[in-house]
C-alpha cells in the first residue's frame, strides 16, 4: 500500500521588509496538508509579500528582506544551503494572470521535469498527461498537445499553469488571486480544482473574493497592515470570529 507524503510548512515570527518599510509584521503561522488556507485582507496589507516569501519569490526584488524563518520538513528555506530551484520544485506558485511560455502545451508541462534531468519521451508523455488530468484540462486538449499555449482561453491558460506547477510533483501550492481575471465558469472550475487538488497538497491562496474563500478554504488568515489579525478555521472566521475588524472586512464594510 503506498503511504501518504507528509510535509510539514510553517513560518515563525517572519517580517518581510523593503527598505526600511515592512510589509509582513511577526507572522507565524502553520499551514496544515491536505488543506486550503486563504489569506484575505485589505489592498496592500501584505498578502501576496507573504506568498511570495513562501518560496523566495522576494529574492527577485533587490530591497526586499526577510526577518524570521520559514520551515518546510524541519529546513529554514532561507538557509544558505538552500537550493532555489529545487524549494519551487516542492513549493509551486501560480499567479493572478495566467503566463503561460510562449511554447506548446506539452513544452510548458514537460519543460520543468526535462530540466530536473527527465529524458525519456514515454515518460514525459506520461507526466503530461497526468498533470493536464490533475488540472482538468487533458479532455479539453489532448488533441492539440503541439499547439501554442497561447490559443488557450484564459481559463485553460491558468489551468495549464497549475498543470505545469504540478508537473514537478510539488508538495504545495501558492495561489495569488488564481481566478481574478477569470470569468465565472472558468473561476468555478478552477475552485472545484483546488478542492480536488488539497487531497494530495497543501495550498495557500490570496483571494479579494470572500465567497471564495468561505467556499473552499478550511482556513483563513485576515490580514491587516502587515499584521495576521485572526487566524482560524474558515467556518469560524465566517460564522464567528474573535476580531470585530475581521467581521467588518468579510461583511465588506471596508476594504
Ligand atoms: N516590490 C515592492 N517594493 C516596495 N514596496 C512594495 C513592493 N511590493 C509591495 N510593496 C508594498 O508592500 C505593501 C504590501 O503589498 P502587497 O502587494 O503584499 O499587499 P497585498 O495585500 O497583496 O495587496 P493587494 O491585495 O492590493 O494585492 C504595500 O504597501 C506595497 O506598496
Amino acid at each position: 500500500m503506498q503511504t501518504m507524503q507528509t510535509t510539514s510548512f510553517r513560518t515563525e515570527h517572519l517580517s518581510v521588509f523593503y527598505g526600511q518599510y515592512e510589509a509582513v509584521k511577526n507572522i507565524s503561522l502553520n499551514f496544515p496538508e491536505q488543506s486550503v488556507t486563504a489569506l484575505i485582507g485589505p489592498s496592500g496589507c501584505g498578502k501576496s509579500t507573504f506568498l511570495r516569501s513562501l518560496n523566495r519569490m522576494n529574492d527577485e526584488i533587490s530591497q526586499a528582506k526577510i526577518k524570521g524563518r520559514i520551515w518546510i520538513d524541519g529546513v529554514d528555506i532561507n538557509d544558505p544551503s538552500t537550493d532555489v530551484i529545487q524549494l519551487r520544485q516542492k513549493i509551486g506558485m501560480v499567479w493572478q494572470k495566467p503566463n503561460p511560455f510562449y511554447k506548446s502545451i506539452y513544452e510548458n508541462i514537460a519543460f520543468g521535469p526535462k530540466y530536473h534531468g527527465i529524458k525519456n519521451k514515454k515518460q514525459l508523455d506520461e507526466i503530461v498527461e497526468s498533470s493536464l488530468r490533475k488540472a482538468a484540462l487533458w479532455d479539453e486538449v489532448k488533441d492539440r498537445l503541439k499547439q501554442s499555449a497561447l490559443s488557450l482561453s484564459g481559463g485553460q491558460q491558468q489551468r495549464l499553469c497549475i498543470a505545469r506547477a504540478l508537473s514537478v510533483n510539488p508538495r504545495i501550492l501558492l495561489l495569488d488571486e488564481p481566478a481574478s481575471a477569470l470569468d465565472p465558469v472558468s473561476t468555478s472550475k478552477i475552485e472545484e480544482l483546488i478542492v480536488e487538488l488539497k487531497k494530495e497538497l497543501s495550498i495557500v491562496i490570496v483571494t479579494h473574493n470572500m465567497q471564495q474563500a468561505a467556499r473552499i478554504s478550511d482556513y483563513t488568515a485576515y490580514f491587516y497592515l502587515g499584521t495576521l489579525m485572526e487566524h482560524n478555521e474558515t467556518e469560524i472566521i465566517f460564522t464567528n470570529p474573535d476580531n470585530a475588524m475581521t467581521q467588518e472586512y468579510i461583511s465588506g464594510r471596508f476594504g
